[in-house]
């Protein structure tokens, strides 16, 4: 049995997780460089947890300048089996309003000045992305919202600009005419990273303004997404909190691999693999190596 210990990433606007008992935080390095913040490590209920800011305290990292790669190995390396990352975004559609809060079921990558991946030359591997979000972890949240009585729309593809300007009025229609439902500048490669770690993996993104779009709405700006934020995080911190008072102590195994992913996405052969690369992956590949189950 592996007992779930639950990671939560912050995102704008949410810098802390209240409600967390026994907080205790530590600051880690990871071979990949340090991660944007301490660790703050606690419980709610029984629930393990580990909450980390992911543009760190202050706000001091723009979406293009966080190391997603020592954010995801900080939280694997802590134990972490299940990941919830919470986003503020733009809706291009008219009933997915500010303050509602959308559980995106794709993504959409258009970064392109990220390092997106832990493998390389010495230690290839491909894993899928094709469903980049765990339905139960995905089902839970949404179990969640419900008890606590919360409009939320489940499903919707989240696309991910690099930033960190907003867009343009003919890119946010672009996106709309693509049947886009909300966009951001975080979800990736955060995404694909936690698949990489085998961690499970569902984003809560909370509807902040119309991007730019909406003939009735001004165009998004930082005040009014930090307002919605504010207005909306006692709703945020009730969820989170009674999504992990109810998660099960045990890790649920993922219908669709995504604690399993390596297992079939390793292509370089063991005798030729970079040994400097793999002890560099340490827990990334610590169970599909046989070093750990
Ligand atoms: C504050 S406006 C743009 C900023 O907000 C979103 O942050 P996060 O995804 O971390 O909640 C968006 O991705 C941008 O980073
Ligand atoms: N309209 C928008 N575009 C990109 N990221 C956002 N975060 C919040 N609103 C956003």
């Amino acid at each position: 049995m592996t007992r779930a210990v639950v990671g939560i990433i912050g995102g704008s606007g949410v810098y802390h997780l209240p409600g967390l008992q026994d907080l205790r935080e530590e600051r880690v390095t990871t071979p990949w460089g340090d991660p944007s913040d301490a660790l703050h490590f606690g419980r709610i209920g029984e629930t393990q947890v580990v909450f980390l800011p992911r543009h760190g305290r202050g706000h001091v990292f723009s979406p293009s300048g966080i190391n997603y790669r020592a954010n995801i190995f900080a939280l694997k390396q802590a134990g972490v089996t299940d990941l919830v990352s919470v986003s503020a975004c733009g809706s291009f559609k008219s009933e997915l309003y500010p303050g509602l809060f959308v559980l995106p079921d794709q993504f959409v990558d258009r970064t392109f000045g990220r390092q997106s991946s832990f493998f390389g030359n010495g230690c290839v591997a491909h894993v899928s992305m094709a469903h980049p979000v765990a339905p139960l972890l995905a089902k839970r949240i949404a179990a969640a919202a419900k008890t606590e009585g919360m409009e939320h729309s489940v499903g919707g593809t989240y696309v991910c600009m690099e930033g960190p300007q907003f867009s343009s009025y003919a890119e946010s229609l672009t996106y709309k005419a693509a049947g886009y439902d909300v966009i951001g500048m975080t979800a990736m490669p955060e995404a694909k990273l936690a698949r990489e770690a085998e961690l499970s993996y569902a984003t809560i993104a909370m509807v902040t303004d119309f991007d730019c779009w909406h003939p009735e709405h001004d165009n998004v700006d930082v005040a009014s997404v930090i307002a919605v934020v504010r207005d909306n995080a006692d709703k945020a911190s009730r969820l989170l909190a009674r999504l992990l008072a109810d998660f099960p102590h045990e890790h649920e195994p993922c219908p669709i691999g995504s604690d399993r992913a390596l297992d079939t996405a390793i292509l370089t052969a063991p005798e030729a693999r970079d040994p400097a690369l793999m002890e560099k992956l340490g827990v990334i590949v610590a169970r599909a190596s046989g070093a750990a189950t």
